[in-house]
């Protein structure tokens, strides 16, 4: 697309302000990332504001219907804001609007058409309105499906003719346009169903993009804390909804299920040729349902139970994998393994074969309503009420009503999967996100922020001990700060918190003196570095893993950044080359100090003013931890620095340390004067040299 990509920002802006949404229009303004706007960008800009939106053209016909003025992206044209007055539209130009024609504009434009702003009411019926959404689909689907179940009665028809009117009649002479007749409508069964399955596998996998789109975007959004106490699974299973709803409607029986209705139409077919031959299949339907009632019970007492106990055993194993084969011990996870897969095998075997007599049963049911349609249909024939040809006409129409009412029953276990999907989508839309509430503010790009922990108390589990147990203490702006304890004293703890992944159970903590709660989550997690102490690689190249702190550095910056970090050793090792891939053959045991090299460069090249370094330093050579200090000294006055560390020398160069134990802050101010100290020695709070030299090196 040829708008420039810094056109788009401003006309971004003022369509969030000509649609009220000042907050939001400040937001993107002072959002930093965003000054190179694409169209793609500004989709994403819409959803994460709750906007609704439908991108389309100017042929569109609810462009006569729009409520909200909407954006026209021309091609090779700067874009420009329109609003509908009545049946004229008008283009917003400076400060004013002015008629236009969009009958003139290209169709290759793109119209971003607003459709709801974002509102507080939670909708609870998010799955039906998510499906709402795409009733354009419905309609050929209703005429196509119409028009297949009126030729499928072709072949009864043409039947009963060629056995009254050719046989009975002794007409030959009709037989080449009956034929033809018969060709055409099944020419045109066929090409609609062709069209019917197109149209449904093309809905059923948008609404399922759709579907794992929205899932996927809130779950991202979800607090950290609620996405790990639910689990991995849950996510998935999550994740799956999505697909259940795509094979229901696009699978071997998702046209079949939406011929249903339409079996009425082969109903008064029987009815008009055998008049009350009809009650014969209608009370045998009547049985089939029973039947199946009765059937799909057995059935589903057998439905496997073992499955989720299985997939656990799964991930658990792979959780714990290196204490497995470290401690050698797999005998009671091989035993276990067996067991489960024997009881697997067992309930699907159970399973499968009250699936089997369902079938068998439903099919005897189809055949039994054949036989004694046949059977009451040679009385009314004998007595001359109907033709042969009708009765013929309509045991096969009989199959086009039991075909479609067998696989309805069949599918009922799939319509109760389909209805615990939708009441798992529908609840999973209520719960809240980061972005329930309205978090605007942005943080200030050009010079260090302060912060203040402010009684701050976290727990990660309700039954537990608090990681974090009443922390208050202020940073001042370009500090470089030091926070220090023994293990599992909340240190990382800490530096989440800092970085607003972590939400507290009591007290906050402020950037420039506002809430970490009203900074707009995205663009706050842009804006501040964070280095973890685990390596955290990802598949691809050493720039790539990189470039994910800034897609846009050059090569260079890299390059410096990782230098800075203290890795030049390391680079060298890799033959200064950016290209190599971490994950590859040869490297894939990159060293935690290599590691670690990666992840400080990644908040290096940020050049954030906010830095959370947790434990930047494990046991480098002296020539990279000398670097990394300089990098460190660098950085006072120019960016707020917190880092935890069991350094000695590191800590040594801090401006303010803060000491943790056990969740709280046992000191927090200067390093105290070496001299001072030992004279004074005070007595209620360890000093914090002494607190770090207790500690164990050894920490991840
Ligand atoms: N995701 C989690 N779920 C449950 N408990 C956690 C989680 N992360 C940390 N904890 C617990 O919270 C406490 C503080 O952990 P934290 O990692 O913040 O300490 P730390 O001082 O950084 O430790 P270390 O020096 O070993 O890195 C510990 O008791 C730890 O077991």
């Amino acid at each position: 697309m040829s708008t420039t990509e810094l056109e788009l920002k401003p006309l971004v802006v003022d369509l969030f302000q000509q649609l009220g949404l000042y907050t939001q229009a400040s937001n993107i303004a002072n959002d930093h990332n965003n000054t190179d706007l694409n169209t793609l960008g500004l989709s994403r800009l819409l959803k994460k504001h709750q906007i609704g939106f439908s991108v389309t053209n100017n042929t569109a016909k609810n462009l006569h219907l729009s409520i909200h003025p909407f954006l026209v992206i021309p091609q090779n044209e700067p874009g420009f804001i329109v609003r509908r007055q009545g049946h004229v539209f008008e283009a917003l130009t400076g400060n004013q609007w002015q008629s236009i024609d969009l009958t003139q504009l290209n169709d290759t434009a793109y119209i971003f058409l607003i459709e709801s702003l974002p509102t507080t009411r939670k909708n609870v019926n998010a799955f039906a309105a998510h499906m709402s959404k795409r009733t354009k689909w419905y309609r050929p689907v209703f005429w196509l499906s119409l028009l297949s179940s009126i030729t499928g009665l072709a072949v009864p028809f043409f039947t009963m003719a060629v056995y009254d009117r050719v046989i009975g009649g002794q007409s030959p002479a009709i037989l080449p346009s009956i034929a033809l007749g018969g060709l055409l409508a099944v020419g045109i069964l066929i090409s609609t169903r062709l069209a019917r399955a197109q149209i449904l596998s093309t809905t059923s996998n948008r609404f399922a993009r759709d579907l794992s789109e929205i899932t996927f975007y809130r779950l991202l959004h979800m607090p950290l804390m609620v996405l790990s106490r639910v689990g991995i699974s849950n996510h998935i299973a999550r994740m799956r909804n999505a697909e259940k709803v795509r094979m229901l409607l696009s699978g071997p029986g998702g046209g079949g299920l939406v011929d249903l209705p339409f079996t009425l139409i082969a109903l008064f077919a029987i009815m008009f040729l055998s008049g009350w031959l009809v009650l014969v299949p209608i009370g045998m339907l009547m049985l089939y349902y029973l039947v199946m009632q009765v059937l799909n019970k057995y059935v589903q007492a057998a439905s496997p139970t073992i499955s989720g106990e299985y997939q656990n055993a799964m991930s658990e194993l792979s959780k714990n994998l290196l204490q497995l084969k470290a401690a050698g011990d797999t005998e009671a996870w091989q035993t276990k393994f067996i067991r489960q897969s024997r009881e697997n095998s067992r309930q699907n075997f159970l399973y499968a074969k009250r699936n089997g007599l369902n079938a068998a049963v439903a099919h005897s049911l189809s055949l039994f309503t054949a036989l004694i349609t046949v059977f009451t249909g040679i009385f009314l024939v004998l007595d001359q009420t109907i033709s042969p040809g009708a009765l013929i006409a309509c045991v096969m129409m009989i199959w086009r009503i039991t075909g479609p009412a067998q696989l309805a029953f069949s599918s009922k276990q799939k319509f109760t999967m389909m209805d615990i999907a939708v009441k798992q989508f529908d609840r999973f839309m209520q719960a809240s996100t980061e972005q329930s509430e309205l978090r605007l503010d942005t943080p200030d790009n050009t010079k260090a922020p302060s912060l203040a922990f402010q009684h701050l108390t976290l727990r990660y589990k309700a039954e537990g001990e608090a990681a974090l147990s009443g922390v208050t203490f202020d940073v001042e702006p370009g500090e470089l700060v030091a926070i220090i304890g023994p293990n599992a004293c909340g240190k990382s703890t800490l530096l989440l918190s800092a970085l607003g992944v972590l939400e507290a159970q009591a007290g906050f903590v402020t950037l420039n003196g506002k809430n970490l709660k009203q900074y707009d989550t995205e663009i706050f997690r842009h804006w501040a570095a964070y280095s973890p102490s685990q390596p955290d690689i990802f598949p691809g190249t050493l720039a790539e893993n990189i470039r994910i702190a800034k897609p846009k550095a050059s090569d260079k910056e890299i390059i410096d950044a990782l230098i800075k970090a203290g890795g030049e050793s390391f680079f060298n090792s890799i033959n200064n080359d950016l290209s190599v891939d971490l994950l590859g053959e040869n490297n894939a045991m990159l060293s935690a100090i290599e590691g670690s090299y990666i992840n400080l460069a990644r908040a290096i090249i940020k050049q954030s003013p906010l830095m959370l370094l947790d434990e930047p330093l494990p046991h480098r050579n002296p020539l990279s931890k000398a670097t990394l200090i300089e990098t460190l000294l660098n950085l006072k006055g120019k960016s707020t620095v917190l880092f935890t560390s069991h350094d000695q020398e590191l800590i040594q160069h801090a401006d303010k340390v803060i000491v943790l134990d056990k969740g709280a802050v046992v000191y927090a101010g200067p390093i105290p004067d070496k001299a001072t100290e030992t004279s004074k020695k005070p007595d209620t709070t360890e000093s914090p040299s002494t607190v770090a030299m207790q500690e164990s090196p050894t920490n991840g």
